[in-house]
């Protein structure tokens, strides 16, 4: 305020309130002697009236903005998708203010969708509410209906300004039809946020892109299920785990949104001279091939709108590597085993601190105790994960690591395909690695129980059977535990008479590359490997998967039988079971029930009790690790 206008305000000021300023001047108490002067006394009974008023104002004001607090911090907790519950957390009768909290809670939502990231860190994400078939509607509640129009979707924390929206073409599939699909696929979505996205069940209901206009999916009919539930929530620039079977498209629905988000927001600039090569986007893998796989996949569909995908993994020469990532300053997308990404990072000739959108894939075994410390280096190279959108997908998803995962995330949307609901119990009835297992359905498994020693007969003649007649070219993956193993293995094949290939940790990249390509062409229809080969290798045609020694974990059996049967196919897997497994027995039962299996008696025998989880670590035994560098541990395969 000037000091003009105090000037005139002070002029305008009438006797009777300089008088009581005098009197607060000379500070009178209340009680005043009744002999005081009469016209001092009225203007101090004025005085008195009007700040008895303001006090009571006062009083009022400040009793009203505290309820309003104390409700506003009440809501994090007491706030729920559902409309329902919603209004029963408004215990308030008065319906004035039952209006404004109203309004106060609806701009809280507004606000919190705009600005995920400043305040979803510290709420917990809610569970997922089911109906009576353990099937959730997709909103995260059982009974409403999906929202009709989502133009409210999440704004973009990672920087991109790629807008999803529900489509004019998705708006007009009925609310039945949503329901159905919902449930037939067996999607259950836990969203944190209250965001009510339908599936895109078709491509044509995703919003038009530049990426889109190429037609990237021409060789599809349609989303797959993980495909059509996740998008929506990863293209809204929302934090997504994505559960869902083997050989469901898995790669493809990460691959979407991270193109997507790149390729409509600008790229950094860097100065000339800064010869640190920087990335937009990870991916990490937990093994070589795999990255290489995802990697041909994401570069298909990143070169569609100009972005470049660069691949780093062990086993291969840096330089190349090193100067693939000089070009043009950095790749937009960097898909990368743990260990060379640490290198680089540590080389400083890669910079993560422009990261946008995140990516684990087989996200349970990258945060498994052996790869849980890269992971921690990794992320923690990117920007914050408030700063960042950050993505995890797999067919397995044990308690173990769920608690890790979401440490790295901001309120992640979890979106789990099938009926995952909770197999067996150990000896106490609490939950173990079994929990929301489950093997692809279109695998048909047979176990067979074995005298341990009979074993590399018993694979022959499995082998001679599966190949005869016009199948004589069919794939089959055998997986064995240890490298050694493997190595015998082959040797006993190829001895008699087996076109057949090795792929394990101790052969050199190069000589493992060339047993997979000779695998995928079918000039060797025999792939003798170790658990580097269980997650994620997409190869086609595997018609057979023979487990000749039990894999360390019930999830890595998953993986395993989990290279046949591939998108939409059948397949078929057959494990030899000894006593040496039995430990493994009760899982293993398990997995058989739940996808509607024969579980041979001999199995039974072992005992149906699911152990804890025996292996904390699947990391020692199949980690891949730099040849080309001087050991400093041992690893068994
Ligand atoms: N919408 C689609 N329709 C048909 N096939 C698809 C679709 N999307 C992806 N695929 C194909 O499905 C196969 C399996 O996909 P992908 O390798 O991504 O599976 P995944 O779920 O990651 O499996 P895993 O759990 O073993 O890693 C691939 O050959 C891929 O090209």
């Amino acid at each position: 305020m000037s000091a003009g206008s105090k000037h005139a305000r002070s002029d305008g000021e009438d006797q009777s309130v300089r008088a009581a300023k005098k009197l607060k001047k000379t500070d009178q108490p209340a009680d005043a002697p009744a002999d005081s002067d009469p016209a001092s006394l009225k203007a101090e009974k004025k005085r008195k009236e009007k700040k008895e008023k303001k006090d009571k104002k006062d009083k009022k004001e400040k009793r009203e903005k505290k309820q309003k607090k104390d409700k506003s911090e009440d809501e994090p907790a007491t706030e729920t998708p559902d409309a329902t519950t919603e209004a029963e957390s408004t215990p308030n009768p008065v319906a004035k203010k039952e209006k404004k909290d109203k309004k106060d809670k609806k701009d809280k939502k507004a606000k919190r969708e705009k600005q995920a990231s400043d305040d979803s860190a510290e709420s917990a994400p809610k569970p997922t509410l089911q109906n009576g078939n353990g099937v959730s509607n997709g909103n995260g509640t059982a009974v409403t209906e999906s929202a009709p129009a989502t133009n409210g979707a999440p704004a973009q924390r990672n920087g991109a300004s790629y807008k999803y929206h529900q489509t004019k073409a998705l708006d007009a599939v009925s609310e039945g039809e949503i329901q159905e699909y919902l449930k037939k696929q067996e999607i259950a979505v836990s969203d944190p946020s209250g965001t009510k996205l339908r599936p895109v069940l078709q491509f044509s209901h995703l919003p038009s892109s530049t990426l889109l206009s190429k037609s990237p999916f021409a060789s599809f009919t349609a989303p797959t299920t993980i495909q059509a539930a996740s998008w929506p929530f990863a293209l809204s620039g929302c934090d997504v785990i994505g559960i869902a079977e083997t050989g469901s498209g898995k790669t493809m629905a990460f691959s979407l949104p991270c193109v997507e988000a790149l390729a409509s927001s600008p790229k950094p600039k860097h100065s000339k001279g800064d010869r640190t090569a920087y990335a937009r986007a990870v991916v990490v893998s937990p093994t070589r091939e795999l990255a290489m796989q995802t990697h041909a996949a994401m570069s298909s569909l990143a070169s569609l709108v100009g972005l470049s995908a660069v691949c780093l993994y062990g086993g291969a020469p840096k330089d190349d590597q090193r100067a693939l990532l000089r070009k043009n300053n950095g790749a937009d997308i960097i898909v990368a085993t743990p260990g060379r990404l640490k290198d680089f990072l540590a080389e400083g000739c890669v910079s993560l601190s422009d990261v946008m959108f995140a990516v684990l894939d087989e996200a349970d075994r990258m945060l498994d105790k052996g790869f849980e410390e890269d992971i921690k280096l990794i992320l923690g190279s990117c920007p914050p994960r408030e700063k960042r959108q950050t993505l995890m997908f797999t067919a397995t998803w044990p308690t173990s690591v769920r608690g890790l995962a979401e440490g790295f995330m901001v309120d992640p949307v979890k979106v789990t395909i099938g009926n995952r609901t909770r197999a067996g119990g150990d000896e106490n009835g609490e939950g173990n690695g079994t929990v929301e297992l489950q093997a692809n359905s279109r695998i048909e498994q047979k176990v067979e129980v074995v005298d341990p020693r009979g074993k590399e007969q018993r694979l022959l003649e499995l082998l001679k059977d599966a190949q005869k007649g016009s199948a004589k070219n069919d794939r089959v993956l055998v997986f064995c535990l240890y490298k050694k193993e493997a190595v015998r293995v082959e040797q006993f094949l190829e001895r008699r008479g087996i076109r057949v290939a090795s792929i394990h940790g101790d052969l050199r990249q190069d000589q493992r590359t060339r047993s997979l390509e000779a695998f995928k062409a079918g000039t060797t229809t025999v792939l003798v490997a170790t658990d580097v080969a269980a997650r994620g290798l997409d190869i086609p045609e595997v018609k057979l998967v023979i487990n000749v020694t039990f894999p360390l974990t019930i999830e890595d059996y998953v993986h395993r039988i989990g290279r046949t049967g591939r998108a939409g196919k059948t397949g078929k897997a057959i494990t030899l079971f000894t006593e040496h497994d039995k430990a493994h027995s009760g899982s293993l039962v398990n997995i058989l029930r739940a996808a509607n299996q024969p579980v041979p008696d001999e199995l039974l025998k072992f005992g149906t009790t699911v152990k804890k989880k025996a292996h904390d670590s699947y990391g020692a035994f199949f980690k891949d690790v730099d040849l080309s560098k001087k050991g400093t541990k041992i690893t068994f395969d």
